[in-house]
């Protein structure tokens, strides 16, 4: 049997003529570029199926179509040509072409107070679409941070007070007993509870944007949350994380609004949606909120 003789289902006529909105492949791996890094990642690729005649599109030339990806750096520029290739091999089947992108950003980080460093990964989807010419980006970062509870901080200072006044309270009170006391774990006698936390954040791109803000972007949001996870810690930065944990105490709400104020400072954002998680360790279940905004037509938040 040679090649001609070979059956080809995809171009039969399909039993049931009915257009599909999005047809194609998931979980394609892939090694992919961004900023110069080569990095593992997953592919979602696909096009709509307009004419609901046809029994089936073409899934190879969707995958060869990729791998443009593998030797040029990950911008929204290359995202297009893809897309754009795509719809080229469907003329006549397809009008809309969808990329998914999922990969871990690698980034270095430095250690809060000695001179080390350590890697940390950012999960991160970049999804693309041309829909009649009109072509979107939407980012997705996962980023970890540390919450530390108000509500249960103040609650430990109370009770922190509580035994001061029972430990002094008969006693006249001695520059270096106060600060024995201080030091001891008899006299901090309650902490608040801090939870590892993750925000999601969603960005639509503003159409003329020539780079993917991802590093930048999660810098704002680590910027704005305060505490981000570490990497490489000494006792130094251990204590150091303590005093930002203490001078950073937040609820849920209070992440979510001031990852929506600094997200929309970007002139690179048009649109985010975002949740935040605080996987609380006062309780089972999660603490959550959400937020979203969109630029307004004159340009403004
Ligand atoms: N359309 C479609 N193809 C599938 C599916 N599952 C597996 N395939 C296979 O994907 C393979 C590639 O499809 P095509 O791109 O049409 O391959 P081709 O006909 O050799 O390539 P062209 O000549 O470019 O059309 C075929 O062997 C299909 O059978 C499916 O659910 N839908």
């Amino acid at each position: 049997m040679n090649a001609l003789t070979l059956p080809d289902i995809a171009a039969q006529a399909s039993r049931q003529a009915l257009p599909l909105d999005w047809v194609g492949m998931c979980g394609i791996a892939l090694p992919i570029l961004i900023d110069g890094q080569r990095l593992s990642a997953k592919a979602d690729a696909g096009v709509s199926l307009d004419d609901g005649e046809a029994r089936g599109i073409h899934m190879s030339r969707l995958y060869l179509a990729l791998e443009m990806l593998e030797q040029q750096d990950l911008q929204p520029a290359l995202l297009r040509q893809v897309l754009q290739r795509f719809l080229d091999s469907h003329e006549g089947l397809s009008s809309s072409a969808y990329l998914r992108i999922h990969t871990d950003l690698l980034l270095k980080r430095p250690a809060l107070v000695s001179p080390l460093s350590g890697w940390k990964t950012y999960p991160v989807t970049i999804e693309a679409r041309l829909e009649k010419q009109m072509f979107h980006v939407e980012l997705k970062i996962d980023v970890t941070y540390s919450s530390t509870c108000p509500c249960s901080a103040a609650l430990a200072r109370q009770l922190i007070q509580q035994q001061f006044v029972d430990h002094f309270g008969n006693k006249s009170l001695q520059h270096e007993d106060v600060l024995a006391w201080l030091g001891s774990a008899n006299g901090i006698v309650a902490t608040p509870h801090s939870q590892r936390s993750s925000a999601l954040l969603q960005v639509h791109l503003q159409p003329d944007v020539q780079a993917l803000p991802l590093t930048a972007l999660i810098d704002q949001a680590e910027a704005a949350l305060g505490t981000a996870v570490q990497t490489a810690v000494k006792r130094a930065d251990e204590q150091a994380f303590a005093l930002a944990n203490g001078q950073n105490l937040m609820f849920c709400e209070d992440a979510a609004r001031r990852l929506n104020l600094a997200l929309k400072r970007s002139d690179a954002v048009q649109a985010i949606q975002l949740k935040v998680i605080h996987a609380e360790s006062l309780h089972a279940h999660d603490a959550v909120a959400e937020s979203h905004w969109t630029r307004g037509a004159s340009g403004t938040p």
